[in-house]
């Protein structure tokens, strides 16, 4: 079964284009990771990939259907986490994510947030102001908001960030989690030991194009950019 297909993509700002033209599928349980190096256009593509922008040409069809973020069908199973933050004002850490669970039909939404919390071991943050929070808990709380909420396809854009060796590791193995749920991962890193952790494809852009590599090759490959 395919969740998520890319097909002829390609993705850019003003009709430029950032990367080579793309098709990739990916079934629930699978996960992929982009590489590539600076500017190669990997949150470009994941931003298309959940509908913030359209695509130059091709498509991204999620679930049988064109992506579209303003469909609540399309919204309700994908959980996406880029490089940016916003937060309410006077809202606490726990709060928000309270309220993300809840917005998504979650039942247990307090327990939920309090295991989730405790996972990504911020749980004493959970009554902070997100902007007190120091940059590293920052991109737990924002791993976390997609954590607590249903998801068929995760989307994270270097989700390694900012967070300790630890967190690293606790990250692979909560990736990897996902994937063995059914879950379709979909990240761009530039962390090689991450990627062999989670023994995710890797999709490696470049100027040469767009290759889908091998589990075992992609470590060494995301190394060598070092
Ligand atoms: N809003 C924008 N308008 C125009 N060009 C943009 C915009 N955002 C990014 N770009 C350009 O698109 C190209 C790809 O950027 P993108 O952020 O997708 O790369 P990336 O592979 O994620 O890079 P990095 O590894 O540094 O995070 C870059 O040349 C960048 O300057």
């Amino acid at each position: 079964m395919t969740l998520l297909e890319l097909s002829g993509l390609v993705v850019g700002y003003g009709g430029t284009a950032v990367c080579p033209p793309l098709s990739l599928t990916v079934a629930p349980g699978d996960a992929v990771a982009v590489i590539g190096t600076n500017g190669t256009g990997k949150s470009t593509l994941l931003r298309t990939v959940l509908g913030l922008q359209d695509p130059l040409s091709g498509t991204v069809r999620a679930f049988g259907r064109a992506v579209d973020e303003r469909e609540r069908a399309f919204r309700t199973r994908v959980a996406g986490v880029l490089d940016d933050d916003a937060f309410f004002p006077g809202v606490t850490v726990r709060e928000h994510l309270v309220l993300t669970a809840r917005g998504h039909g979650v039942a247990d939404a307090g327990a939920v947030t309090d295991r989730v919390l405790d996972h990504m071991g911020i749980a004493g943050q959970a009554g902070a102001m997100p902007h007190t929070l120091s940059s590293g808990q920052r991109r737990r709380f924002l791993l976390a908001s997609a954590l607590v909420r249903p998801r068929d396809l995760l989307v994270l854009d270097e989700p390694e960030q900012r967070l300790d060796t630890a967190m690293r590791g606790r990250l692979a193995d909560t990736l990897r989690a996902e994937a063995d749920a059914g879950t379709a991962v979909l990240f761009a890193t530039h962390d090689d030991r991450l990627l062999a952790a989670t023994g995710a494809r890797a999709l490696h852009l470049s100027d040469d194009g767009a290759v889908l590599l091998d589990p075992d090759e992609a470590p060494g490959v995301l190394a060598g950019f070092r």
